[in-house]
């Protein structure tokens, strides 16, 4: 019998990583890619997050084709988080972080994400999904507090949804995987569609929880 293809995550995101578990898969391979974020000239946000998901996806490709691992199911994601057109930057300096907290501040803002699959004969498809975000308006102790804790940092606007930022939320609509940085609705409908065995990964999770 032929070898299943390889699962690779094009990713260096450990909340992808921590999804995909959720959601009963495990990959075989992760490659990050390693690339320019920084959004073309009136570049739309939901176009950035497409754009830069099949960058990932080619970059990790490109890594592939050289180490002859077989076909392979190639995942990959980005995720903006903007105000209106404009991109909340990723948050690296705690500058960065305070202005995005101060912009989102009692505001709705909007979480796109794209996700991308190149299945094992070579076919690309992406999906982009949005959800809308209210902020509670932060006190300048939420935001002190919020830059003191850290959990900003290397996240899109500025913030974890999964963390103590769950708390700056008074409504969300749409998904809440999309935000935290991967889709499982979306990303489990581009797998099964491009024949990756999802539920048969469940049930061999199933066996091996029985026997733990
Ligand atoms: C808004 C938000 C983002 N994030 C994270 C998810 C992503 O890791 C990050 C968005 O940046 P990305 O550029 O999408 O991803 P990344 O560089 O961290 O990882 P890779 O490109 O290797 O896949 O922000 C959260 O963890 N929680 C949130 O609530």
């Amino acid at each position: 019998m032929p070898a299943r293809p390889l699962l690779v995550l094009a990713s260096g995101s450990p909340r992808r990583l921590q999804l995909l578990n959720q959601a009963g898969i495990e990959p075989d391979r992760l490659l990050p890619a390693d690339l320019d974020e920084t959004p073309q000239r009136n570049e739309h946000p939901r176009s950035l997050a497409k754009r830069l998901s099949k960058a990932k996806a080619e970059s990790a490709i490109a890594t592939l084709s050289e180490m002859d691992l077989g076909p392979a199911f190639v995942l990959s994601a980005d995720t903006v988080v903007s105000v209106g057109r404009q991109v909340m930057p990723k948050a690296e300096l705690v500058e960065d972080a305070m202005a995005n907290l101060r912009t989102l501040s009692g505001r709705t803002h909007r979480v796109y994400t794209g996700v991308c699959l190149v299945g094992p004969k070579g076919a690309l498809r992406q999906r982009l999904v949005e959800t809308r975000v209210r902020f509670k308006r932060l006190s300048r102790e939420d935001i002190d507090g919020y830059l003191a804790s850290g959990e900003w940092r290397g996240k899109a606007g500025g913030y974890a949804i999964q963390g103590l930022a769950g708390s700056f939320v008074v409504r969300m609509v749409g998904s809440y995987t999309n935000v935290v940085g991967l889709p499982l609705y979306e990303t489990l409908s581009l797998l099964a569609g491009e024949g990756y065995d999802i539920h048969g990964r469940w049930k061999a999770a199933t066996v091996e929880a029985e026997d733990a």
